[in-house]
């Protein structure tokens, strides 16, 4: 489990995360999610003990970084997939790193096999493609076999196989108990990856929930209804404060309210109902709708 409590990091007079405080738990994929310049990047930096926070703490199973015992066993990460020494085999980045944290020989080996790169690992790091160079760098944050992942932006530059790839991966680490805490911007990824998702702006919390929630909260979630009385209907749900949009003869799409009250509203109307479901809005969509506030005063910002 990650835990930041008040956590701080200022720049100068720039504010790169703003009292953050957030629990991400074990056994879920947690996506971490926000513009560009939200903080991201530096939170991540401030749970490895890469940087000092101004203020308050970023604790990995209870512990600060710089008290872990055993770090690289504790907690794995990927920050930058083309940090390494581009004129070593990766195979020879990781017995190093295997051998300067008393990790077994063996599980280089182990680790190759698991992303798929028991071949490339003897080719030098500078001459592999940016999607081995993930692979390696994500071979790097397993080594250890720890129970906590965060990886910045592992999807960057994949192709589709690839992406497909790390979304499997980051399942099969949630499914064996791990804390998975990873960042990006592909947002139709990350809703095919994530059980929970944690949105900042300008360094600030905006949003720690369930994916699912997060969908559901959206102002585009809406409920799909297709009735032989649309006309009915509509004035019914209408009458009730709830919008209506016709779609077609039979059909009309209701927001403001739940699938149980459309559904609930037809029957003591009487109104026979063909088919009602949930039209789910996006996560594409729900961000948007999240961050907006955030965005444009980046934008604006940025323009000053
Ligand atoms: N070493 C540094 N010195 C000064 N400012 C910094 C430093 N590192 C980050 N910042 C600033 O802190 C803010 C947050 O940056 P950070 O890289 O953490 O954001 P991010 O959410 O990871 O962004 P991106 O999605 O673009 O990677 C930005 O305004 C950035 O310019």
């Amino acid at each position: 489990m990650i835990s930041l409590k008040g956590l701080c990091k200022r720049y100068g007079d720039r504010t790169a995360v703003d009292d953050l405080s957030l629990e991400v738990r074990a056994g879920a994929v947690t996506g971490f999610l926000g513009p560009n310049g939200a903080g991201k990047s530096t939170t991540m930096r401030l749970v490895l003990g890469l940087d000092r926070p101004t203020a308050g703490t970023a604790l990995i199973g209870g512990v600060p970084y710089h008290q872990l015992r055993n770090p690289l066993r504790t907690v794995g990460a990927m920050l930058d997939a083309r940090a390494l020494h581009p004129g070593r085999s990766g195979y020879a980045h990781l017995t190093a790193l295997a051998r300067s944290n008393g990790i077994a020989r063996g599980r280089v080996a182990e680790v190759l096999e698991r992303v798929g790169m028991a071949e490339g690992a003897r080719r030098r790091a500078g001459a592999l493609s940016l999607g081995m160079s993930q692979r390696l760098g994500i071979a790097a944050a397993l080594l250890g076999d720890p129970a906590v992942l965060m990886f910045d932006e592992p999807v960057n530059g994949l192709d589709p196989e690839g992406v497909r790839w790390v979304r499997h991966l980051m399942r099969s680490l949630a499914d064996e108990g791990r804390t998975v805490f990873v960042s990006s911007h592909l947002m139709s990824e990350m809703q095919l990856t994530a059980d929970h998702l944690v949105v900042i702006g300008r360094g600030r919390l905006i949003m720690d929930a369930p994916l699912a929630e997060v969908i559901a909260g959206s102002a585009l979630t809406a409920v799909a209804v297709r009735t032989p009385h649309a006309d009915d209907l509509s004035a019914r749900l209408s009458a009730a404060g709830v919008t209506v949009e016709r779609l077609g003869e039979n059909e009309l799409v209701a927001t403001g309210a739940t699938i149980e009250r459309v559904g609930d509203l037809a029957y003591e109307a009487g109104i026979r109902l063909h088919e009602l479901r949930t039209r789910e809005a996006s996560l594409e969509q729900a961000y948007q709708e999240l961050t907006a506030g955030s965005v444009e005063y980046a934008t604006r910002g940025t323009g000053a």
